[in-house]
């Protein structure tokens, strides 16, 4: 098990043992991230809830050799989920990109009030109160809580039964909250329910969301424009000013919605640019694979709470307008 020096564990495949009774964790979108979070948690009692609602769900994992600090060969794994029927469940774990929420969560509707937890593990947000107001439309006691990760991992095609395989692309911090409100003021601080493990219990998961969310507000759709890795726009000096311009009218924005970011925003982006250098966003990714993207949930909902405050985002707006171009 990999652990840091205080409570954090710091997800890797496989590698962790439990250090608490088993927990009953359903999964809701079966990608990256899913099918990481599914090998953390082998130690568990773990359902699949798979669109087509079949009854077994096989899993396929790599991990490049020397990935994590115990294991030096690169490994493949494969491993079964039954399908979710309904049992009672410690925690639903919702990892399926933001603009699916909704639409993944409502065909098991009438299962849910058999969900102590439900935790939306996704970038983005905007999608965490709609699913707040959908709960409470259906009158689900289900306690909503938001995470987010800087684990990576991702799909790829396969010489297996299935066609595909997840790879461990690198570990990273997962930390979660209660999410009550959008407001920190009115969240639960109290609650002290254990989350899955490798996960991270914070008090402050909005503010905590709203600084990740600046980040990718600049990094994502630029590079998606640019069509660059994340260090281009640091290292390429077309590129920079751009990154400073647009990093600037983000926090620009926070500082009229009384949001507080714990760095220069600017700096921190050109921190992370240089950090994942060599990464392609994953706005960047998805639009390469002609998925749609999650920037309506990034940019968008920033789009958004500068509306409502009578305000406009312009080079925001730009690159949105590039994008859907
Ligand atoms: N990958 C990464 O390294 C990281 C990702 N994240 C975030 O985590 C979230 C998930 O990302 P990622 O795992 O990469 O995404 P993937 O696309 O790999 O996985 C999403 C999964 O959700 C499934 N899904 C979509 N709609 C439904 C539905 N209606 N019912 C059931 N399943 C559904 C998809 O199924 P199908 O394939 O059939 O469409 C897919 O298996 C995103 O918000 C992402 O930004 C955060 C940090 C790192
Ligand atoms: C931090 C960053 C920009 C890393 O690529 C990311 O979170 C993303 O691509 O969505």
């Amino acid at each position: 098990m990999t652990t840091s020096s205080s409570s954090v564990y710091h997800v890797s495949p496989s590698s962790q043992r439990s250090p608490q009774a088993p927990l009953s964790i359903g999964l809701l979108g079966m990608g990256a991230v899913g099918t990481l979070m599914a090998s953390h948690w082998r130690q568990h009692k773990v359902f699949a809830l798979p669109r087509d609602h079949k009854s077994v769900l096989t899993l396929n994992l790599f991990t490049p050799a020397a990935q994590t600090a115990e294991q030096q060969t690169a490994e493949h794994q494969q491993w079964q989920l039954p399908c979710w029927q309904g049992e009672p469940l410690d925690w639903l774990v919702l990892t399926t990109k933001a603009g699916d929420t909704l639409t993944a969560l409502k065909p098991w509707l009438n299962h849910l009030p058999r969900v102590n937890n439900l935790l939306l593990l996704q970038n983005g947000m905007g999608q965490q109160q709609q699913c707040a107001d959908w709960l409470a439309q259906h009158r689900l006691h289900t306690k909503l809580w938001a995470g987010i990760s800087t684990a990576g991992a991702y799909r790829r095609a396969a010489n297996n039964p299935q066609g595909s395989e997840v790879v461990f692309a690198g570990a990273g911090q997962t930390i979660a909250g209660r999410w009550a409100q959008e407001n920190p003021a009115d969240n639960d601080n109290t609650d002290t329910t254990p989350l899955p493990p490798g996960i991270e219990s914070v008090r402050d998961i909005p503010a905590r969301m709203r600084e990740k969310l600046a980040v990718n507000a600049v990094i994502n759709p630029l590079t998606a424009v640019l069509r660059c890795h994340n260090g281009e726009l640091v290292s390429n000096p077309l590129y920079l000013p751009q990154l400073q311009a647009l990093a600037a009218e983000v926090a620009d924005l926070y500082q009229q919605l009384h949001w507080p970011l714990s760095q220069d925003l600017s700096e921190r982006v050109q921190q992370v640019a240089q950090a994942t250098a060599a990464n392609r966003s994953s706005t960047l990714q998805d639009i390469l694979a002609a998925r749609p993207t999650e920037l309506v949930f990034i940019c968008g909902y920033l789009q958004q709470q500068a509306q409502s405050l009578g305000l406009t985002l312009p080079l925001t707006a730009r690159l949105m307008r590039q994008l859907s171009d």
